[in-house]
């Protein structure tokens, strides 16, 4: 439904500050993880109905609209150290922490390390709490079936993405830029990304910022103010904002 009303803009990340030989070690250690047997990556399987909600998933099975969801992923906390369960990184192949953990510099080095965001999101040393994905996506054949992800928007205050150079993502031009995204697939090239979602504190009240809505310019969506905690769980659980 969504798609039919949005024209899609194309979006390539620059991997500001990102060396070039860090991208191909994310890159490596990322293929051999995604080409492992499946039983293997099983072993990582996020299952958020017990409570993983962090490990392995695929969405190769799933089609919620028109088109068929293809990726694999991999969705772990890196940041901060008390909230990191590495049993959820896998062991193979080696190198995949040290490669990984770079993610987590260059997100302190956007300001995190000197309190600068988490000040911006509700104060605190502690808040703050980095997410890392890695989203595989297979090249296929007929690519306009296919979405390596359904049109969404990020659950969390910022997402900084490093990606490699096959093109992809799509951002929502509604009007004007917006946060909706949709992840198209190649035809010939394995694609892949790594983002970080950077969570504000639980207790942080969300909701459009004042400039955008007041002045006579109406707020576009129903929303009403909530605790970050709050948002999120009427986010998973499909509730009116
Ligand atoms: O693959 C991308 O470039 C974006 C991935 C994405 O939107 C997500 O993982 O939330
Ligand atoms: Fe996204």
């Amino acid at each position: 439904m969504v798609e039919a009303a949005t024209e899609w803009g194309v979006f390539q990340a620059v991997n500001h500050g990102v060396p070039a030989d860090a991208v191909a070690e994310l890159q490596r250690v990322g293929r051999e993880f995604f080409a492992l047997p499946q039983e293997e990556k099983q072993r990582y399987a996020m299952d958020p109905a017990s409570g993983k909600t962090e490990g392995y998933g695929s969405s190769v099975q799933r089609s919620p609209g028109d088109r068929k969801i293809w990726s694999d992923n991999l969705f772990h906390t890196i940041s901060p150290p008390a909230a990191v369960n590495h049993g959820f990184w896998p062991e193979k192949p080696r190198g995949y922490r040290e490669a990984n953990e770079v993610l987590e510099r260059l997100s302190a080095g956007l300001g995190l390390e000197e309190g600068a965001m988490a000040e911006a999101f509700g104060g605190g040393d502690d808040g703050l709490v980095l997410m890392q994905k890695v989203n595989f996506y297979p090249p296929c054949p007929q690519p306009e079936l296919v979405l390596g992800f359904a049109p969404h928007t990020d659950l969390c205050a910022l997402t900084v993405l490093v990606t490699d150079d096959v093109p992809g993502l799509q951002v929502s031009k509604d009007g004007r830029w917006s946060v909706l995204h949709r992840v198209t697939v190649s035809k010939e090239k394995t694609r892949m990304s790594w983002p970080v979602f950077v969570h504000p504190r639980k207790d942080y009240v969300v909701g459009p910022h004042p400039r955008l809505v007041g002045g006579g310019i109406p707020a576009k969506y129903d929303y009403k103010d909530k605790t970050f905690e709050d948002y999120t769980y009427c986010k998973i659980n499909k509730l009116p904002q």
